[in-house]
């Protein structure tokens, strides 16, 4: 049985200030049986760090470098992360994809720097509208997934997790239905099982793209979507929790 998993991605918001209130308000509240990560921006990874110390919320961020370190000015390494008590990485979201023009092998490298540093990858895949228009969603999702399926080893991709996130859906209000998001999430975990049944069994899928609190559980409820991705609804600590409760 996989444990549940919902992660907030702030994406390029907060301060200070909205850290500390957001973090006191989800740790004063009954956490989620599911497990539940934050992914504040770099600069309040420190601070979120010494708020959801002994909480048991988890701590990712939203990138890291593919290099181990040296002459790259404004990156940011893997160590440096594992070394502020950050658990997760997420990688490849389509917004690093579109803005970064970051490709799947560059992925791949930061997922290696990612592995090497102790951090578990969350591997952002999905296809854009056009794409999903024009029948190359499974053509998509696959390509972006086995840039990982193959460049890591089994033993590696023992902590990793994908994030199926159609690029249509984030911030949109559009939603994948939970059966067009089960179909994908299925796919993804045949493409798995072709590497190891039994990595295909523990492995988790999450969801990702205006999740909010009155469809989660929904999608939730499907055989192979274990888990959410929350962009929006993760800013607001009650939006947040609701979630995590819809995946209990
Ligand atoms: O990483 C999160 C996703 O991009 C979803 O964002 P959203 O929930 O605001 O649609």
């Amino acid at each position: 049985m996989r444990q549940k998993l919902v992660a907030g991605n702030w994406k390029m918001h907060g301060s200070r200030e909205m850290t500390d209130a957001l973090l006191k308000q989800l740790l004063a509240a009954r956490l989620p049986t599911a497990a539940m990560l934050v992914c504040p921006p770099f600069p309040y990874l420190q601070q979120a760090a010494s708020s959801l110390q002994g909480s048991g919320v988890l701590l990712g961020a939203q990138d890291c470098a593919a290099n181990e370190s040296g002459a790259y000015t404004g990156e940011v390494a893997a160590t440096m992360l594992a070394d502020l008590g950050v658990s997760h990485v997420l990688l490849g979201h389509s917004e690093r994809r579109q803005y970064q023009q970051e490709t799947d092998a560059l992925v791949l490298q930061k997922a290696q720097q990612a592995l090497a540093a102790g951090l578990k990858p969350v591997i952002c895949v999905g296809e854009t509208l056009a794409e999903r228009e024009a029948g190359q969603t499974e053509q998509v999702v696959l390509r972006q997934a086995q840039a990982i399926l193959q460049g890591l080893t089994a033993q590696q991709l023992q902590q990793v997790i994908f994030a199926y996130e159609p690029v249509w859906a984030i911030g949109t209000g559009l939603t994948a239905t939970p059966q067009q998001a089960q179909d994908v999430h299925a796919l993804l975990r045949s493409a798995v099982a072709e590497v190891s049944p039994q990595l295909a069994e523990t492995m988790l899928l999450l969801y990702g793209g205006s999740v909010k609190p009155d469809n989660a559980a929904s999608l939730f409820a499907m055989t192979d979507i274990d888990g959410g991705l929350i962009g929006g609804a993760s800013l607001d600590a009650d939006q947040f929790l609701a979630i995590g409760y819809a995946a209990e």
